[in-house]
Formats: C-alpha cells, structure tokens, sequence
C-alpha cells in the first residue's frame, strides 16, 4: 500500500523507494517479455501442427521462426544490415524516452493549468513547441531505417538467390524449373515472396522492438511511482486476456505460406496465358482460359475469405479484453492509492491529484498499448514464419538440388560402363544409354563417333528421345550409363527448336552470351558481324531489290535496324527471323561441333538448305534433329531411334554424291495400302547444286 504521496522533480511518487521498485518493475518486466515470446512461439507450433493433422499432412513443422531466421539472414545479410538494425534500435528507445518526457511534460503542463500559473505554462508550453521538432525529426529517421532495412534484407536475399539460381554451369535456373523435384513457381518466389518477407520482417522488428522497449520503459515508471502492483495487475491480465485469445487463433504462418502459393499459381495462370497468348488467339480459346484463371483466383478468394473469417472470433475477444475491460482495470488502479491512502498524511492539492492521474494515465495507456502491440505480434510473427518457411525452402531449393537419376546410376557405376565425361577432338559415345529424369529408358547402348566436319541426321518418332541425347551431353540431365568423350562445352553450340531472343542491341543477338566489350578484346569487328548477318541470310542492308532481308515496317516506316539499335525484338523479329538470327549467332562463335535442334522449321528450303552449306563450309560438325527427311542430302550419316521400348537404335548413311549430284532416299510408310497392296514407299532425293569452293 503506498504511504507517500509526494512531488518530485520527476512528477507525483506514491512509493516510500521508487529507485527499488523501478528496479523490481524491470526484472518483472523482462520476465513477462520471456513469457510472451515463449507463449507465441509455442501457440504458433501448436496451431500449425494442429492444422496440418486435420489436413491430413504427415509431419509437423521441424522448425521455428528462430531456426529460419538464422537460416535466411545468416546466409545473406551482412554488417550493413546489422548497422541498420543498431541504428533503427536506437531512434526506437529515443522515441520511447521522447514519448515518456511527453507524458510528464503533459502532467506539469496539466498541474499549471489547475493552479492557473500562466507563466509556468507559457514556458511548459514553449519547451514542449521546441523538444517536438527534435521528435518529428526521430520519427521521420525511423521511418528512414525501417524502410531502409526492408530494402537491405530484400536486395541481400534476391541477390542470393541470383547467385545460386544462375550459378555458372549448374544450371539452376533450368533444373529447379525442369528437372526432377521442380520448385513451384520460382519467379514468383524470388519476386514476391523475398519481397513479401522483407516487408513483414522490417515491420516485426519495428514493431517489435517498440512495444518491448515502451513495455520496459514504462514498467519501470509505473513501478517507481504506484509500486508493483500496478504492473503485475495489468500483466496477470493480459496473460490471462491471451490466453483466452489463443484458443481462437488462427496459425497465421500456415496461412500466410498457403496465401502466398496460392497468389504463386495465381500469377502463374497469367504469365502462362501471356506465353502462349497467339496460340489461344488463333484457337479462340478465350472461354476455357478465362476458366483456368477464375478458377485459380477463386481458390486464392476463398482462402484468404477462410483467413478472415478465421480471425473474426479471435478479433472480438482480443478487442473487448485487451482494450475497453483493460480501461476498466486500469481505472481501478490509477484510483487505488488515492482512496487508501493514510488519513494521517497531508490533504492533497487538487493540482497534484490532476498532474498524478494525467500522467500515470497516459503511461498506463501507453503500457497497455505496448502488451497489446506485444501479443498483437503474435499474429505478425505467425505471417513472418509463414512467408519465412517459404523463403527459407526456396533458399534450400535452390542450394541443394535433390539428385536426379540417382538408382539408376549406383547401379550402372557397379557394372561395366559406368557414368563418364572425358574430353577429347571428336564427340564419341561408347555405350552410352539415356534415360528419362523419371527413370525411363529412351536409348540403349549408344556407340559411334563423329568427327570434325561430319554431319549426322538424328531421325525417330515425337517423344522418343532425340532432344534428350543432347540435354545429357549440355549436362541439364544426369548421364546415367557409359562414356561420353567431347570437346569443351564451349566448342559444341546449340540451337533450339523454340527460339530465344536475348535483350539488347542488333550487335548484342548475334555475339551473345559475349559482351560488346568481350568481342572488341577478342579482336573481332564489327565486320564480322555484319557479314554473319549476311550469311545468315538476315542483314539489314540492301543487297538486291531495293530490300533488305531484315527490315520491317514500323508505324509505317521501314526499318532497317543498325547494329547498336536496341528494340523490342521479341515483337519486331517473325519466327523465321529469330531462327536465321540464331544461326548468324552460330557462324560467329563458329563453334567445332553443332547441334541443330528442328530449328530451320521457320525458313525457306532455299535458305535452309545454304545454311547447312554454309555450317559445312565452315567445317562444322554438324548433329541435326529433324523429322524432313530432305534433309538427308546435307548430312553424311542418319542415327535413328527406334522409339521402342529397349531403346534400339541404327547408324546408316544416308547420302552419297557422285559427278557433283547429291543423292539420298527415304523408305516411308504410306498411311494405308496401294492398289498393288504395297505398305512402303521410296523416295528419293537429287540435289544438282554444288557450292563455290
Ligand atoms: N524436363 C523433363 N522432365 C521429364 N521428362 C521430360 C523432360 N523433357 C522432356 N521429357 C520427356 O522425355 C521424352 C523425350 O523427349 P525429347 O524432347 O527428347 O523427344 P524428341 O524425340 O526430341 O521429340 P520431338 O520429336 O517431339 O521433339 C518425352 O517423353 C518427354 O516428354
């Protein structure tokens, strides 16, 4: 019970040792503080664990915030962040000092107005005008460091994650997208969700740190001038109130997670659409679309109306408990010390009882918002774990790629032709067989060598395995069974049937993966691009006709783009276009060996057939997937996949030339019997055009 009731510099005391009890405020304080963490941490386990019982799930979540945390920000942040996270603590326990130099100066400010001291007050009133500039200003720095920490872990992660995700020669970015155990949506991840998490975590830290500080600041001032009755009323309250408020609940991390894989699909709808947008165009396929993109929105709406309906009951208690029954204590106690006070001590002023109750209101008030922020973190914290657990799998996703074909290679390295790459002149197979990333045997036993110069048609039915042989020799798949001998990788070149476009100018398509830069040091010209251009039959200058073979017509003017332009080539360039600027980017970097993946599909024979001259005249390699059989006149040797289940294959030649006429022919099945009750056809094919030496 409080036997003094006495002014002092620092406003109304009610206890006989404030200095004592402000110090047993504060180990009460941190005690609460420890309950409240351990409280939150183990509500959110519980309600997670909880939640994937009843959804049927198997495991329980092995982690918590803690572990992801250190997980996330120990593997990408740095001493910069650190710094933040010291300064933005700082302006935090500054403000807190301002706010409480404000609650007293309040109460003097009150106390003057009682006793009608007007010069007192117009000086109260001045100190109070000038210290607030000093707080606004602490309150923009704060705002400053909060967003300025948001940014810091957000460009740390997302350049993390560029690291590992374009990781020079794993190919992340193909097998985390393509192969095996695929992370879901990847781009979204590393857009959104990084972005997501920076957000909550800067906000928690923010918000966390102030109710904690403000909760320690003003336990310590209630203490020293009502005792400790006062702070343990009101902490043995909220317990309780949070108590109460956890059994409704909801696990917020679980539904932020599942929120954000849903928003993942979502946008993943969209950019399918945007890809394949002039295919559904010509399909009118704008009716089933439209469904697949209501259909993935709907399931997002309903989830996040789940999450909302969810926190309503928990809502009602939490706002009736932690704010208007908490007033109702809070009178009780602010009333306290002055209904039981001694009748043997001094009668109080009227201006002491207003300067009393005004500030100790306003730290009472101020602590109760301060325990409510801190259980209000619990559901913060619930977001912070759930957008955390989906960074911290995307961030694992990407560092540890789980093994691809791993079975089916132990056992291969216990027989006779086990998994190997050696380097060498020619691309050599010896028993080599491929597989499917799932396990399924397309090729057996593969074995022939091609050398410098020569080249080889790789024909076989839709599916049967023609890509896949060079997705193993570029290492995207596992090479499951026997030697494969090359030259480096960057001696073999690859053209794919879907053609990339990469950014930059005229120059930067046709040298690319190099730089400008890159192509100057290696003394090439941009002569040499130009006459790439040309012999790939794609050159912006008028060579005969008055035409170009690359010009287009821009809002009505044509163009013909210089080498340094930059457009949107992706828009400006038709198919064929991009397939002939794939080969000028062949004859650049002139590779040893080449593989041509069904990537003349788009170009005239004519054309066509020059450039497969032109790859010979440059005394290239050259490996074609093709199902025209045409083709057979600029290639030496046809491998063809049976497309059977043992994976057989065949090596044959497949044309010959004499008296400078090419010759090749083709056994075709015809769709049903002749007259005569024939199944096959032979046809055969002449070539009478010889290139100039
Ligand atoms: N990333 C992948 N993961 C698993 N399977 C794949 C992957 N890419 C392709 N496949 C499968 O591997 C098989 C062989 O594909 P591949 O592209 O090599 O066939 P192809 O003979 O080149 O066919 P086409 O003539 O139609 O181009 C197909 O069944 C295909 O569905």
């Amino acid at each position: 019970m409080p036997r003094y009731i006495r002014p002092s510099p620092q406003g109304v005391v009610m206890v006989r040792h404030p200095r004592r009890s402000g110090i047993l405020g504060l180990t009460a304080g941190l005690a609460f503080l420890s309950f409240v963490s351990k409280f939150s941490e183990h509500v959110q386990i519980y309600k997670a664990k909880n939640q994937k019982i009843k959804g049927g799930a198997k495991e329980p979540p092995a982690e918590g915030l803690a572990v992801f945390m250190k997980f996330i920000l120990g593997s990408t942040c740095s001493f910069r962040e650190g710094v933040t996270v010291l300064k933005l603590s700082l302006m935090l326990l500054l403000r807190t000092v301002g706010s409480v130099w404000v609650s007293k100066h309040w109460g003097s400010i009150v106390n003057s107005v009682v006793k009608q001291d007007f010069i007192r007050l117009a000086k109260l009133v001045g100190e109070f005008a000038g210290a607030t500039v000093a707080l606004s200003v602490l309150n923009a720095l704060l705002k400053y460091y909060i967003a300025a920490l948001r940014l810091q872990v957000r460009e740390k992660i997302t350049l993390w994650c560029h690291d590992k995700y374009m990781r020079p020669k794993d190919m992340i970015f193909y097998k985390a997208n393509k192969v095996g155990k695929k992370i879901e949506n990847c781009d979204h991840q590393i857009t959104s969700d990084v972005e997501r998490f920076s957000d909550v975590f800067a906000e928690v830290f923010s918000q966390s740190l102030k109710p904690i500080v403000d909760f320690l600041v003003y336990s310590v001032e209630l203490s020293r001038v009502q005792g400790l009755t006062t702070p343990l009323t009101l902490y043995s309250w909220f317990a309780f109130a949070s108590c109460v408020s956890a059994v409704t609940l909801p696990p917020f991390g679980e539904l932020a997670a599942t929120e954000q894989k849903l928003e993942g699909n979502f946008r993943g709808k969209h950019s399918e659409l945007i890809t394949n947008c002039e295919q559904i165009a010509f399909l009118g396929g704008e009716r089933p679309e439209k469904d697949v993109l209501n259909k993935s929105f709907a399931q997002l709406i309903s989830h996040c109306r789940r999450t909302i309906t969810a926190s309503f009951n928990s809502e009602v208690l939490r706002q009736y408990l932690n704010k208007y029954f908490c007033t109702v204590i809070g009178l009780v106690l602010i009333a306290r010390p002055l209904r039981m006070r001694s009748k043997d001590l001094p009668k109080l002023q009227h201006d002491q009882i207003a300067q009393y109750f005004t500030s100790t209101w306003r730290n009472m008030e101020a602590m109760a918002t301060a325990i409510q922020d801190l259980f209000e973190l619990t559901n913060r914290i619930g977001r912070l774990s759930g957008f955390a657990s989906r960074v911290r799998q995307l961030m694992h996703g990407l560092e540890v790629r789980p093994p691809v074909l791993q079975e089916e290679i132990e056992v291969a390295k216990q027989g006779s032709h086990p998994p190997v790459f050696n380097s060498g002149e020619n691309l050599k197979f010896d028993h080599v067989s491929i597989y499917r990333p799932d396990g399924t045997l397309l090729v057996k036993d593969l074995n022939f060598t091609v050398e410098r110069g020569q080249r080889v048609l790789v024909t076989g039915g839709n599916g049967c395995g023609k890509s896949s042989l060079f997705r193993v020799i570029r290492k995207l798949w596992p090479l499951v069974e026997g030697t494969i001998t090359m030259p480096p990788d960057k001696e073999i070149y690859f053209l794919t049937q879907v053609n990339f476009v990469p950014q930059g100018s005229l120059r930067d398509l046709v040298i690319y993966p190099a730089s400008h830069a890159e192509m100057l040091a290696s003394g090439r010209s941009d002569e040499d691009v130009r006459t790439c251009l040309r012999w790939a039959h794609v050159s912006p200058t008028v060579i005969q006709d008055g035409r170009a073979q690359l010009e287009f017509n821009d809002q009505g003017v044509v163009v013909r783009p210089a080498l340094d332009d930059v457009r949107d080539w992706q828009k400006d360039l038709s198919p064929g276009q991009k397939q002939r600027l794939a080969f000028a980017r062949l004859f650049y970097h002139k590779p040893s060996f080449v593989v041509l993946d069904e990537c003349t599909n788009g170009i005239s024979p004519d054309v066509e057939h020059d450039l497969y001259d032109r790859c010979t005249r440059l005394n290239l390699a050259v490996f074609s997937i093709s199902h025209k059989i045409e083709l057979k006149l600029f290639h030496d040797r046809e491998l063809h996949y049976v497309g059977d289940l043992q994976g057989s294959w065949t090596m044959m030649e497949c044309s010959h030339t004499r008296d400078k006429i090419t010759r090749s022919s083709s056994t075709v099945k015809l769709p049903e019997p002749d007259k005569a009750g024939k199944k096959e056809s032979r046809i055969t094919y002449e070539r009478h055009v010889w290139f100039a030496e």
